[in-house]
């Protein structure tokens, strides 16, 4: 459950009331796939919730408009939900799971605290400039320096944005080199906006950067180059 403070912080005003303009897209459930049990519900966890503040439904509602006409789409993260297990499961665009997890219990790490109190994200990418964008609000969980976000969980961010930037141009890769350059403290609960693109392409290496700027562009907070090895086929 989401607790009320989270939400008072990063989405002022959303306790004084439902929201009555024309109704965004949200999360909802869905139909489970063929092979889960009838009562699993599976959750899209990249579409708004009530803790995105309105900087993140604002940004969601520019970037779904951008997916119209095909050119960038939007990125699911699925989490599945039984009586017997809770379980986060990712995806490649084309909707295939990346993998069976060892554990039951296992969850992708940026979707693993509760609503509104850790990651938020949305990410978008677009297959013609092998460019990813994630919008992201950090919650209160986040915390590092007094009032700001951790550096380990904007790095946590900046990984998996250019992880998927990598992984969606190259396949399976992991994170060999991240090189990240902290300019100026994310305040906790404001939003903004990681955009990485692929650089160079050398065999099994994927060059990948990113940077992180505020909504209004005008803040640059972080910079970052990274390298991806993609793995050997037999391995993955
Ligand atoms: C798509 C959308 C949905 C999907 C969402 C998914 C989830 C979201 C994404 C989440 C994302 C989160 C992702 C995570 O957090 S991944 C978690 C963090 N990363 C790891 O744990 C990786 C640990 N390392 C390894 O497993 C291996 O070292 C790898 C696999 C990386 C390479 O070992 P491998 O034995 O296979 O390769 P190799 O040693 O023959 O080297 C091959 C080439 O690479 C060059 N090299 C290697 N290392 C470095 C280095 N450090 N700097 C510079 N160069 C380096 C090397 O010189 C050689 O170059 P060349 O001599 O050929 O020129």
């Amino acid at each position: 459950m989401l607790r009320s403070g989270a939400l008072r912080l990063c989405a002022p005003g959303v306790l004084r009331g439902p929201r009555r303009s024309a109704a965004p897209p949200t999360r909802e459930s869905r139909p489970p796939p063929r092979s889960f049990a009838s009562e699993v519900i599976r959750v899209d966890l990249s579409l708004p919730n009530p803790s995105w503040s309105k900087d993140m439904r604002l940004l969601f509602d520019q970037f779904m408009k951008k997916t119209e006409d095909g050119s960038w789409k939007r990125l699911p993260s699925y989490k599945y939900v039984s009586p017997q297990r809770t379980e986060v499961k990712t995806f490649f665009p084309d909707g295939k799971p990346v993998k069976e997890d060892h554990m039951p219990q296992a969850q992708l790490f940026p979707r693993s605290l509760e609503e509104g109190l850790g990651f938020e994200y949305a990410m978008f990418h677009n297959h013609v400039e092998n460019r990813t964008v994630c919008i992201f609000q950090g919650g209160p969980y986040l915390q590092g320096a007094s009032g700001f976000l951790h550096g380990g969980a904007i790095a946590t961010m900046m990984d998996s944005t250019l992880g998927v930037c990598a992984l969606t141009a190259g396949g399976v890769a992991m994170t060999a080199n991240l090189n990240i350059n902290f300019r100026r403290p994310i305040p906790l609960c404001s939003v903004v906006v990681i955009n990485s693109q692929l650089d160079k392409v050398e065999g099994r290496k994927l060059f990948v950067s990113c940077n992180v700027q505020s909504v209004d562009g005008k803040t640059l907070h972080s910079k970052a180059t990274s390298l991806f090895v993609k793995l050997n086929p037999k391995e993955v």
